[in-house]
C-alpha cells in the first residue's frame, strides 16, 4: 500500500490515532462501500490468522472445531423468546432466493445458537454423548445502530469465534464456564493484553442466558472493550430446542449448556494496548513478521554484507522465526519507520563494523539496543524477543493498574471516569446502579471482579450506604 511518511495523531487523540494507524500500517480498509463491513489487507489479515492460530492451539486442547451454516430459517430463530428479544432488532434477513420471495426467510446469524442447538437436539441422545465441546469461527451480522469502527464495532464480524458446549447439569457447566476464563486469561497474556473479569449485571447479559461473566480490556483512553464473554446458558436452550439425553439410570434430563465467544476485538485490543506515537507494537507471539534485518551498506562491502544478511536471515528462519531483510535502496532511518510504524518487535542492523566485529546490534520495538555475538545469533534473538514480550506487558499492566481508581463519592467517580475505569461498592439494587450510571454517564460493568489490581470487598453502597459488594464502573466501546 502506499507508502507515506509523516507522524501519526498523538496518542492523546486515541480516536484519530486508532483509525489512522489501521490505514497507515495496512490493517484494514475502510472505503468499503457498506456501512460497517471493512476489508483485510494482507498484513492486518497475517496478524489476524497468527491471532487465531493461537486461539485455536488453546481451543484445539478441549474443543473440537466445525462449521454451521450462515442462514438461520425464521421458524428456528424465533424460537427462545428472551434470544429474539434481545437480537430481533439485530438481525438482517433474506427474503428472496432471486427473483423470488422465500417461503420461510432466511437470518444471517447474529450469533449461532438457533442454527447449531437444532442439530445439537439430534446429536446428543445418552449421557454417553458428552460434554460435547465444538467451535467455530465464522463471520456473523449484527445491524448495530451505534457508531461501527472497525474492529471494535462491525456490522459483519468477520472473524468470530464462538464455542458451545452441552454438558449433563449445571454444575459440569459452570466448570466449563471457568475452563473457558482459564482458556481467555492465557489467550490475553500471550498477547500481552491484561483484561479484568467480572460478572455482568443481569440486565447486561447474554439474552437467554443464566449469567454473563465478561472479559474487559483498558484502552489508552481509559474506556473498557469488552474483548470476550462466556455465558451460562442453564438449560433455557436445551428447553426450548429438546436437548435431552438419556441418563445412567435411562431417566430423560435436559442438558446444560454454555457459549463463549470472541471477535475480532482481540485484534483491536492488541492494537490500542500496545500502540505508541510510531504505531504498532505487536507481540512477537502474533507478529507477522517477528524480525526485519537491516543491512547497512557503506564503502566497498555491500556485497560482503549482503552475503552475511543471507546467511543470517537463513538462520534465523531455520530457527522457526519469521524474518523479513530489507535491502531496499532507501536510507536506514526511513525503513525504521516503516517497520516501526508495522510494529515489528526486533530490527537487527549488519554493517561493516559488525561484520569485522562479529557482532549483531538489536533494537527492540521499544527503542531498547542490544549488541549480540554473531554466533548462536538465532538463541540469542529469541532471548531478545521474550524480553521484548514482557516489557510490553509490563507496560500495558502499568497503564492498566494505572487507570484503575477505587472511588466512595459520586463526585469522584465522575472525575476519575474521565480517563479511567472505578470501583466501586454497590448494593446490588438495580435502581442504585440506574442512578449512578445516570449520575456519571456510565456503565456498571460487572460485580465479581477478577484482577490482580482489585480488592474484592464489601462496603457500602456508592449511593445508598447500604452493605454492598465491589463493583467494576465504566465507559465502554
Ligand atoms: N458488533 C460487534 N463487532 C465486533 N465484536 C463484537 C460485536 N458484537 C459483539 N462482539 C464481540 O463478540 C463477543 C461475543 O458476543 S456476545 O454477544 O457477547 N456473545 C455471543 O454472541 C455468544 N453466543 C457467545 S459466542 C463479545 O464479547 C464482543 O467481544
Ligand atoms: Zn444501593
Amino acid at each position: 500500500m502506499a507508502e507515506e511518511t509523516g507522524a501519526l495523531p498523538s496518542r492523546s487523540d486515541f480516536s484519530a490515532w486508532y483509525n489512522e494507524v489501521i490505514r497507515r500500517a495496512d490493517i484494514m480498509d475502510v472505503r468499503y462501500p457498506v456501512k460497517g463491513l471493512y476489508v483485510w489487507y494482507p498484513f492486518g489479515f497475517a496478524l489476524r490468522n497468527h491471532t487465531y492460530t493461537l486461539l485455536r492451539s488453546l481451543l484445539n486442547r478441549d474443543h473440537e472445531e466445525t462449521l454451521f451454516p450462515l442462514l438461520i430459517p425464521e421458524t428456528e430463530f424465533m424460537k427462545e423468546a428472551e434470544h429474539i428479544k434481545g437480537f430481533e432488532d439485530e438481525v438482517y434477513w433474506v427474503t428472496h432466493g432471486g427473483l423470488s420471495p422465500l417461503d420461510v426467510k432466511l437470518a444471517l446469524r447474529p450469533t449461532s445458537e438457533t442454527a447449531i442447538y437444532p442439530m445439537y437436539a439430534l446429536w446428543v441422545r445418552s449421557h454417553a454423548d458428552l460434554p460435547l465441546k465444538l467451535y467455530q469461527v465464522v463471520n456473523t451480522f449484527r445491524y448495530e445502530t451505534k457508531h461501527t469502527r472497525p474492529l471494535i464495532r462491525l456490522r459483519e464480524i468477520t472473524s468470530f469465534m464462538e464455542s458451545h458446549t452441552v454438558h449433563t447439569d449445571w454444575d459440569d457447566a459452570n466448570k466449563q464456564v471457568e475452563y473457558e476464563l482459564g482458556l481467555a486469561s492465557e489467550f490475553y497474556r500471550e498477547l500481552g493484553v491484561p483484561i479484568i473479569i467480572s460478572r455482568r449485571p443481569d440486565w447486561d447479559k447474554f439474552p437467554g442466558a443464566d449469567f454473563t461473566m465478561a472479559i474487559d480490556a483498558v484502552m489508552p483512553d481509559g474506556r473498557t472493550l469488552q474483548i470476550g464473554t462466556v455465558h451460562h446458558l442453564g438449560d433455557h436452550f436445551s428447553t426450548t430446542y429438546n436437548i435431552t439425553y438419556e441418563d445412567v439410570n435411562g431417566e430423560q434430563k435436559l442438558a446444560s449448556q454454555t457459549c463463549f465467544g470472541i471477535s475480532e476485538r482481540c485484534i483491536a485490543a492488541i492494537i490500542a494496548v500496545h500502540g505508541d506515537d510510531k504505531g504498532l507494537v505487536l507481540p512477537a507471539t502474533v507478529a507477522p513478521t517477528q524480525v526485519v534485518i537491516i543491512p547497512i551498506i557503506v564503502g566497498k562491502r555491500g556485497e560482503e554484507i549482503m552475503a552475511a544478511v543471507e546467511k543470517l536471515e537463513s538462520e534465523l528462519k531455520a530457527a522457526g522465526l519469521r524474518v523479513k531483510t530489507d535491502a531496499r535502496d532507501m536510507r536506514p532511518g526511513a525503513k525504521y519507520y516503516h517497520w516501526e510504524l508495522h510494529g515489528v518487535p526486533l530490527r537487527v542492523e549488519l554493517g561493516p563494523r559488525d561484520l569485522d566485529n562479529s557482532q549483531l546490534v538489536c533494537a527492540n520495538r521499544l527503542g531498547i539496543k542490544t549488541t549480540i555475538p554473531r554466533e548462536n545469533a538465532a538463541e540469542s534473538v529469541k532471548r531478545l524477543l521474550d524480553e521484548a514480550h514482557d516489557q510490553i506487558l509490563d507496560k500495558a499492566e502499568e497503564h492498566l493498574s494505572s487507570h484503575l481508581k477505587t472511588v466512595t463519592t459520586v463526585e469522584a467517580c465522575n472525575e476519575m471516569l474521565e480517563e479511567n475505569i472505578v470501583v466501586v461498592h454497590w448494593c446490588g439494587e438495580k435502581a442504585c446502579a440506574d442512578k449512578l450510571e445516570e449520575l456519571t454517564n456510565s456503565s456498571l460493568l460487572g460485580t465479581g471482579v477478577r484482577s490482580k489490581y482489585v480488592v474484592d470487598d464489601d462496603g457500602p453502597c456508592i449511593i445508598c450506604g447500604k452493605a454492598g459488594k465491589t463493583a467494576l464502573v465504566g465507559r465502554s466501546y
